[in-house]
């Protein structure tokens, strides 16, 4: 009966993985949450204390971000998270998705497409679904490396692709795996959003029935909670806010736990970056929602 159906509680940001089975791990699923949540929650404090110009709660932060085991620590919880017992290389899902334009090109083409260059920006691991592939060529770059193959990177600082530089050709993906969610201070989210374009490799040079006319593109994954109950971001805000970047969605998929997205960039011109700004704004009220929000300033 109706009455009797227990209500669902909504999603929380700190249950961002599928379920566990956790006999074989050593950390239970639990302990692997409760770690990534109280990384979560001291970045987004230090983040606050460093904006705030607070240097003795910012040192006090620090020391308590070390003293839990720092990024190290919290990329061990990640990569548990990714392990299949736990449901999750987010890059299966781009694997999908790519393999169907694959095979489209091979209906009308005998040659084999060229590779495609993908950015993975927060890697922790080198044979997820899309480096094993063989489809990629991936620069690998993270803000702590536990691989050789890991750039030790922030992308925030990371030279800009331009012409005449050993760098020139952009990539045809940048991947944003849990990283944006990863930020603690919504105007760093925004920021990370914007810089994504001058990484792509320029439109025009990729030609419609090549496998990669879903190219340039941004995949990037999010807690579904961060779209589906937040107070201030909703898929509609996102939308907007990634057509103010240029974008148009091209593919979307939304699980339990996490929402996909792949973004086509269209050029700088087809947005109106310079002129929209997204604020912190409610559109979505009730006591039991989370504060995820990404704020973009023109
Ligand atoms: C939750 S992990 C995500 C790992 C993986 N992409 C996934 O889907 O599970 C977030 C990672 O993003 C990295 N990260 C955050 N900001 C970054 C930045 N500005 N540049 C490079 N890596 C960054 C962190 O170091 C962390 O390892």
């Amino acid at each position: 009966m109706a009455g009797n159906r227990k209500r669902r509680k909504p999603l929380l940001l700190s249950h961002t993985r599928p379920p566990s089975t956790p006999k074989t791990l050593s950390l239970s699923s639990q302990a692997t949450r409760s770690s990534i949540r109280r990384h979560h929650i001291l970045q987004k404090q230090l983040q606050a204390a460093i904006l705030n110009g607070n240097s003795v709660l910012t040192e006090r932060l620090r020391a308590q971000l070390g003293a839990s085991g720092g990024l190290q620590r919290y990329q061990e919880a990640s990569i548990q998270g990714q392990s299949s017992e736990r449901g999750g290389d987010s890059s299966k899902v781009l694997m999908e998705w790519i393999t169907e334009h694959e095979s489209q090109y091979r209906r009308h083409h005998t040659a084999k497409p060229e590779k495609l260059r993908m950015l993975e920006v927060g890697a922790l691991k080198v044979d997820n679904a899309c480096s094993r592939s063989g489809i990629f060529n991936v620069t690998r770059i993270d803000l702590h490396s536990q691989h050789p193959d890991i750039q030790t990177q922030d992308f925030m600082e990371m030279p800009v692709p331009s012409p005449g530089t050993s760098a020139e050709d952009g990539f045809d993906v940048v991947s944003l795996s849990l990283v944006v969610n990863y930020l603690g201070d919504p105007s760093s989210r925004g920021e990370m959003l914007k810089r994504v374009s001058s990484f792509l490799r320029s439109s025009r040079e990729t030609s419609k029935d090549e496998a990669g006319s879903a190219f340039p593109a941004l995949f990037l994954v999010l807690p579904a909670s961060c779209v589906t109950n937040s107070r201030y971001l909703d898929e509609e805000r996102l939308e907007g806010i990634m057509i103010t970047l240029g974008y148009v969605q091209a593919r979307r998929k939304l699980s339990k736990k996490l929402v996909y997205y792949l973004w086509r960039y269209q050029g700088s011109g087809a947005g109106q970056a310079q002129t929209v700004s997204y604020k912190k704004q409610e559109v979505r009220a009730g006591g039991s929602r989370n504060n995820f929000s990404i704020v973009l300033q023109s």
